[in-house]
């Protein structure tokens, strides 16, 4: 039987990576898998959001984007979810607060591209979500400089991990947070979406 909260052995760690996913794309794919090797995870779990708190333009329905985010990460250790839907959150720090009492026993670490570094400042109880979740941080094309002068990482220069001790991320007490260089795909949902690729890209996922 498929569980509506994701099963999760204790002390396991695992990487939260939150997204609109509209559509899904090969650069979360990308993110996903290095991140899970450069940050020791053991699992990484897909959270398709109902609605990024700072975007005006709503997403594609959340069943359209959760199937297309299952045809494109297919891993044993990735566990794609629509657990904010389900639990009524949207905002991250809400969501982590629900996630932390769900799971006592499991430790979380938050993952983002650069391009949400740089802009984390905004988000809704930003300092809280850094001050109880280690965040892994993975490059993204054009976004490295405005990543790493942004308010969020300089108010937290000196929680930020070296990348040689990127693999102790997973276990480290927060604030931790650390970047990695990984080498970059240059994709983004904003380009499919122009490309009018999100329509041809579901059709071929699900074999049309
Ligand atoms: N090519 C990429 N390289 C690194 N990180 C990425 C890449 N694409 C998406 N991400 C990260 O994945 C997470 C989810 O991103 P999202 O679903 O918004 O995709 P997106 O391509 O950024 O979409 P949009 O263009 O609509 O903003 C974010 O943390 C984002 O930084
Ligand atoms: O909590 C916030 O205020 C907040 C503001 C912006 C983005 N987020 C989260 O960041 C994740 C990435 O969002 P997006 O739209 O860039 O894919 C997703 O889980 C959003 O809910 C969260």
């Amino acid at each position: 039987m498929k569980h509506a909260f994701p099963q999760v052995g204790a002390g396991q760690i695992v990487g939260l990576f939150g997204g609109s996913f509209d559509p899904p794309h090969r650069g979360h794919v990308h993110v996903t898998l290095e991140a899970m090797k450069a940050f020791g995870l053991d699992r990484v779990w897909w959270l398709v959001s109902p609605g990024n708190p700072l975007k005006e333009r709503g997403p594609a329905p959340m069943a359209q984007r959760m199937a297309a985010a299952q045809a494109m990460m297919r891993h044993p250790r990735v566990e794609v979810t629509d657990i904010e839907a389900r639990l009524g959150t949207r905002a991250t720090a809400d969501t982590i607060r629900r996630l932390r009492a769900l799971y006592p026993q499991v430790r979380f670490v938050w993952l983002m591209g650069a391009d949400n570094l740089a802009q984390f400042h905004q988000w809704q109880d930003w300092r809280y979500i850094m001050d109880v979740v280690p965040i892994g941080v993975v490059a993204r094309p054009g976004e490295r400089i405005s990543a790493r002068m942004s308010p969020a990482a300089r108010t937290y220069r000196k929680w930020r991990l070296d990348g040689q001790a990127r693999h102790l991320l997973g276990q480290a007490q927060a604030p931790a947070w650390c970047f990695v260089n990984a080498p970059m795909i240059d994709l983004s949902s904003t380009g499919l979406r122009a490309q009018g690729e999100w329509i041809a890209q579901e059709a071929s996922l699900s074999g049309r």
